[in-house]
């Protein structure tokens, strides 16, 4: 393994991201604004609804019939607003740069149209998708597998730091598992780049998802940029964030042309989760390990994501959970790839109820049970919080979201996001609340 490419574990960082003001979409063509349009009347006729689906279908797209079986298989019904939006351009091979709301499917778009526009050449690969943590980049990897199964000739593979490169070597050298899809992170794929185990002259889409965290950190954005050199130059680019500063917009459209763009938050509570309650709690440091309990005895949920500030803290809290009986697991940067990916799929198959994390799950990380989501630390910011308390109320079902405030910090972050996304966090009620209201 090249000492140089597992320098970053690109998760557990507390770096400060780019703030987001309130913005106004700006669509640079044709097709942008007919897409500005589109979004405008899809968002309106959402209004009172969840997720936003129509009568549409995804039938209506043309998608390979193949698709279309594994669609069904999955029990996707009707695309969601994004899906709309999005995926007859994306089928035209245009540029997207699109924010759209967490859980509702963005997944879906690069994954759909990317399959449909692949024709496989053995030995050939041909899309490219970048994520910032190993845990998205499996799960993703995971979706590709899924809309493919009846696409026997399409061939994906998952890279991503942490693990033995000599195995991703071997993936490479086999002609019979050569990827036409490569889903990874920045600094595996780098590495395989610049050793020329891996070729990138034939991709014909890029994909970034969750663009702006690659872009926003230094480093990540060192190796994209190396990653796309790499790649040629007629090629479709599409990038997808819940989160997409006014900064950090011009710094994708440098890797695209034409981009059809799509932005939530033209009007910002267009990226409120309606399913989703939110609450705070005030309280003390140390008052807060008695009031999880009290929480976790109490309420009623499927599956919880408590997210604390560092990997120490997740082992501790984890640790003190087991020990008062809860059914705990914690995934942070400071455990094995192996075990990471291990406990990941433990807590997404439902072996534990409760997983307590760092921000290695705070953004992207699509686990269906999760109906509650604790900030034991609140974030460093607003976009932070929204990525995080996504993680409950998955495709527009309900959930609830309770944040631990304990100090005047904690109290900037929470008036940011009340501002941010104009949303009113209430108290958490002394008595508690009503089950019914978040559960599904
Ligand atoms: N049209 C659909 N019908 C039903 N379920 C869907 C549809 N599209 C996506 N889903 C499901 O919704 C969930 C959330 O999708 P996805 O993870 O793509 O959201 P996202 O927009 O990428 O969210 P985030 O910003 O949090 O990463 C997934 O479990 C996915 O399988």
């Amino acid at each position: 393994m090249s000492a140089e490419e597992d320098l970053i574990d690109y998760s557990d960082e507390e770096l400060e991201t780019t703030k987001a003001p309130a913005s106004t979409a700006a669509a640079t063509n044709g097709a942008a604004k007919k897409g500005d349009v589109a979004a405008t009347k899809a968002a309106d006729k959402a209004k009172g609804s969840y997720v936003g689906v129509s009568s549409t279908s995804f039938r209506d797209f043309l998608l390979k019939a193949e698709l279309i079986r594994a669609i069904t298989d999955c029990g996707f019904e009707h695309p969601s607003e994004v899906q709309q939006q999005c995926i007859p351009q994306a089928l035209l091979n245009v540029d997207v740069l699109c924010q759209a709301k967490s859980g509702l499917g963005k997944t879906a778009v690069f994954v759909l149209t990317t399959l449909h526009q692949l024709e496989p050449v053995p030995g050939e690969c041909s899309v490219l998708v970048m994520c910032h943590t190993r845990e998205l980049a499996y799960q993703i990897r995971n979706e590709y597998a899924r809309f493919s199964k009846y696409l026997p000739d399409v061939k994906t593979a998952v890279f991503y730091g942490g693990v033995h490169i000599s195995k991703d070597i071997e993936v490479l050298k086999n002609k019979e598992t050569f990827p036409n899809i490569i889903v990874g992170t920045p600094g595996r794929l780098n590495a395989l780049v610049r050793d020329k185990h891996l070729s990138l002259r034939n991709i014909k889409a890029f994909v970034l998802d969750e663009c702006d965290k690659m872009l926003d950190q230094i480093d990540m954005r060192r190796d994209v940029q190396e990653i796309f050199r790499a790649t040629p130059t007629e090629k479709q680019v599409m990038m997808f964030s819940a989160t997409l500063s006014k900064e950090i917009r011009p710094i994708c459209k440098k890797f695209m042309r034409n981009p059809l763009e799509i932005y939530a938050d033209a009007d910002d509570t267009r990226l409120t989760l309606h399913g989703l309650l939110q609450y705070y709690i005030k309280l003390s440091e140390a008052e807060k390990n008695r009031k999880l309990n009290s929480l976790l005895d109490t309420l009623e949920f499927n599956q919880v994501i408590i997210f604390v500030k560092s990997t120490k803290r997740a082992t501790e809290l984890d640790k003190l959970l087991r020990e008062c009986n809860f059914p705990s697991l914690a995934v942070h940067s400071d455990l094995t790839q192996e075990e990471r990916i291990k406990r990941f799929k433990e807590f997404k198959e439902f072996g534990k109820r409760i997983c307590v994390a760092t921000d290695i799950f705070g953004r992207g990380i699509d686990v269906e049970r999760i109906n509650l989501a604790i900030n034991y630390d609140l974030p460093i910011d607003a976009d932070s919080y929204l990525h995080r308390v996504g993680r409950a109320g998955r495709f527009g079902t309900k959930g609830l979201s309770i944040s631990f405030v304990a100090s005047e910090e904690d109290e900037k972050v929470l008036s940011e996001v009340e501002k941010r996304f104009d949303a009113k966090v209430p108290e958490y009620p002394k008595e508690g609340i009503d089950s019914s209201t978040y559960m599904g």
